[in-house]
């Protein structure tokens, strides 16, 4: 095994700062290295993830969250001891995961199912993404909130935060609606049921989000009032809008040639006039949203994953307990 390079903890600080590659030693320590199998099944998922990625950063997280997840169902024993109510079922561990639009919060979150779930403690891992919950676009229309898409108030954020608590609570079962990005709007009628999984992923823009404080003026609970860990997916904003740009000119060339895709017409223009307008919704649209919502959110999370250029985490900061 080799030595763990030393962590920096700076004692006036909430967090613990490590390096990639303090963070990356630990992987020597994390049972259940990935089976050639299974990273084949990762490749499966469709994410283009490098897997020295893989193995130096999500891997390691895996493992911190199977710890996590172990001593939450160690306090629900010491709840149960106190109420005098012998075992009871535990409930779900609840895991945030936030950042910008195109930061890579899907992947991380799709990487972390797929890792999560290879862990005999808790197989059961369900996510969800939050863009289930935005209004559906003619009630954005109504509203006049169809260029803020992904800003809070084009969510039905109660539905959200009722959501999540159904499922903390232990529900046998709850269901959410569903987002398409072929067809930009919610698909009518369609829902996505969750039934009692060990761990639940909920990930989205705005996840941290404090809640809104109510008509009376009286404070809410939010959605993070659920989260057990939450992951904040953070990186330089020039390099997100890189990443944006990348994504549309992918999907210009794949997803967006169906005839049913909402994005279709910028299929039939020429590309510099495609990325004009995918320039156009990023500073007007996700780059603002980012500055007044998301990123006032960072410090509420649990871990923050720093990436630079071509998606690489740099540096983690983790909060003390
Ligand atoms: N770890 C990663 N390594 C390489 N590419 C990535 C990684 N994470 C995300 N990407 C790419 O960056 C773009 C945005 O990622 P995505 O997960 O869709 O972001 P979000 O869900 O935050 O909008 C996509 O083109 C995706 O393939
Ligand atoms: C659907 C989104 C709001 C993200 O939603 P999330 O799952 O993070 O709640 C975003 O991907 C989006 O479509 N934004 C609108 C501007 C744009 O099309 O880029």
């Amino acid at each position: 095994m080799r030595p763990v390079p030393t962590t920096t903890i700076t004692p006036t600080s909430p967090y613990v700062d490590l390096t990639r590659d303090q963070w990356s030693a630990l992987r020597d320590r994390t049972p259940l290295p990935l089976t050639a199998e299974e990273v084949e099944r990762l490749r499966g998922l469709g994410d283009v993830v490098d897997l020295d990625e893989v193995v130096d950063v999500y891997l390691p997280l895996s493992r911190l969250l199977n710890l996590y997840v172990g001593a939450h169902s160690g306090l629900r024993g010491a709840l149960n001891t106190f109420l005098g109510e012998g075992a009871q079922p535990g409930t779900p561990f609840v895991i945030g995961v936030a950042g910008s639009v195109a930061v890579g919060k899907s992947t991380t979150a799709r990487l972390l199912q797929a890792l999560l779930a290879r862990w005999p403690e808790h197989p059961r891992v369900e996510l969800v993404t939050t863009d289930g919950f935005l209004l559906p676009n003619a009630e954005l229309h109504r509203r006049g909130l169809m260029s803020r898409k992904g800003f809070p108030e084009s969510y039905d954020r109660r539905a959200l935060t009722r959501f999540v608590a159904d499922v903390k609570a232990g529900k046998p079962e709850v269901s959410a609606p569903v987002y398409s990005h072929l067809i930009y709007d919610i698909v009518p009628g369609e829902r996505l049921v969750v039934r009692r999984p060990d761990i639940l992923i909920v990930e989205g823009l705005n996840v941290l989000q404090p809640a809104l404080p109510g008509k009376d003026g009286r404070t809410r609970i939010g959605l993070a009032d659920y989260f057990d860990f939450s992951v904040y997916v953070d990186a330089r904003t020039e390099d997100i809008e890189q990443w944006y740009l990348g994504r549309f000119r992918k999907l210009r060339q794949t997803a967006f040639q169906d005839p049913d895709s909402y994005f279709r017409r910028y299929t039939q223009v020429p590309e510099d006039e495609a990325l004009d307008y995918a320039r156009l919704m990023w500073r007007t649209i996700n780059r603002p949203n980012l500055q007044q919502n998301v990123e006032p959110t960072r410090s509420r999370a649990t871990l923050v994953l720093r990436k630079g250029p071509q998606h690489k985490v740099q540096r983690l900061s983790l909060r003390k307990l």
